[in-house]
């Protein structure tokens, strides 16, 4: 149960915690603390387009952990509302009412251009400011960049195409891939180039497959430069996808530890070498690649 404190909200999926999105957050903290209410985004779990089968990519560019994380570290407080068929078919005037206004105890709404309530997508802007004519709320306008609207399909598009340089511009940030160190095939050492495979979420975008200059932080720690690998070894042989990251300079053991991988650069596409030897030195280039980035 939500303490019930008095909050100003902002409403949405917020995939990618994008520059977009960036503006919503930042217009919601002003408002927020103007009124000395607790600027608190609200998110759905899960993605309203994976309950709605809602056709187009599956794939998310934050999982709700990413998300939670990323916003909280701006200073603003996240609640994940759960979301299913019965949640979407509610007329917007009962979900906004009793969530929103009840369960939230919002008292003020900045929602971002297009985002809409309740069944059928009819709770638009102008219905909720029709139908709770005492609700003070604020419209952001979308915003662009290169003359195009900035949106999370722009941005999943990119990274399917190793562009990570204009995800970063788009995202005011590095892509990152969160997730725990897990066994690989304990091959790695054995070439000479350990490799800490991350897990990752349920539905998290995997950009395009190649070798990648990373950054690393283990348990939100320091930060260690990294050559990632992100396929399926066909060198090795038609494995299940790995998200491997050698780390520079670095020798310890991290199974187990939660790691995230922010992707700087995209070094080339992945490869099927015709030995270990050649595979081996190719890592050694794309290591020295990340090194010198
Ligand atoms: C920077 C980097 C680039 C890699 N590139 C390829 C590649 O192009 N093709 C390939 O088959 N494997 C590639 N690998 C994956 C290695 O085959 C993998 O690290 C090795 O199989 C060790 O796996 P393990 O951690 O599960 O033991 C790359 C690994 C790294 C670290
Ligand atoms: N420089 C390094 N970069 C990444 N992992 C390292 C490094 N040095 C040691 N390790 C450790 O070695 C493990 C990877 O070794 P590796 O032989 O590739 O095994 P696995 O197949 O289980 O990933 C990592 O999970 C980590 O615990």
């Amino acid at each position: 149960m939500l303490d019930l404190v008095a909050r100003a909200v902002t409403v949405g999926n917020f995939d990618g915690c994008h520059l977009g999105h960036q503006e919503v957050f930042q217009i919601l903290r002003t408002e927020a603390k103007a009124r000395g209410l607790v600027p608190t985004v609200v998110s759905f779990e899960p993605h309203t387009r994976h309950v709605l089968g809602i056709p187009g990519h599956p794939a998310l560019l934050t999982t709700t952990e990413e998300k939670s994380f990323f916003v909280r570290s701006l200073g603003l407080d996240f609640v994940a509302l759960p979301f299913s068929r019965q949640v979407a078919e509610q007329p917007f005037q009962q979900f906004f009412q009793e969530k929103i206004l009840g369960e939230l105890n919002t008292k003020f709404l900045v929602l971002g251009h297009d985002h809409r309530f309740g069944a059928a997508g009819k709770g638009t802007f102008d219905a909720i400011i029709a139908a709770f004519p005492d609700v003070s709320a604020i419209q952001v306008s979308a915003k662009y960049k290169d003359g195009e609207i900035l949106s999370s399909s722009r941005i999943r598009n990119a990274l399917e195409n190793g562009a990570v340089e204009r995800a970063t511009t788009f995202l005011g940030r590095p892509y990152r891939i969160h997730g725990i160190v897990v066994d690989g095939k304990h091959l790695g050492r054995t070439i000479g180039f350990p490799t800490a495979n991350v897990q990752t979420g349920a539905f998290k975008l995997i950009p395009k497959y190649g070798s990648y200059a990373a950054v690393v932080r283990l348990q939100n720690s320091t930060a260690h430069r990294a050559v990632v690998n992100i396929g399926r070894q066909p060198s090795i042989g038609d494995l299940p996808l790995a998200i491997e990251a050698h780390i520079l300079d670095f020798n310890q053991n991290i199974y187990g530890q939660s790691m995230d991988v922010d992707l700087v650069a995209f070094i080339r596409p992945e490869q099927k070498f015709d030995s270990l030897d050649d595979l081996k030195r190719q890592i050694g280039m794309d290591a020295d690649f990340a090194r010198n980035i």
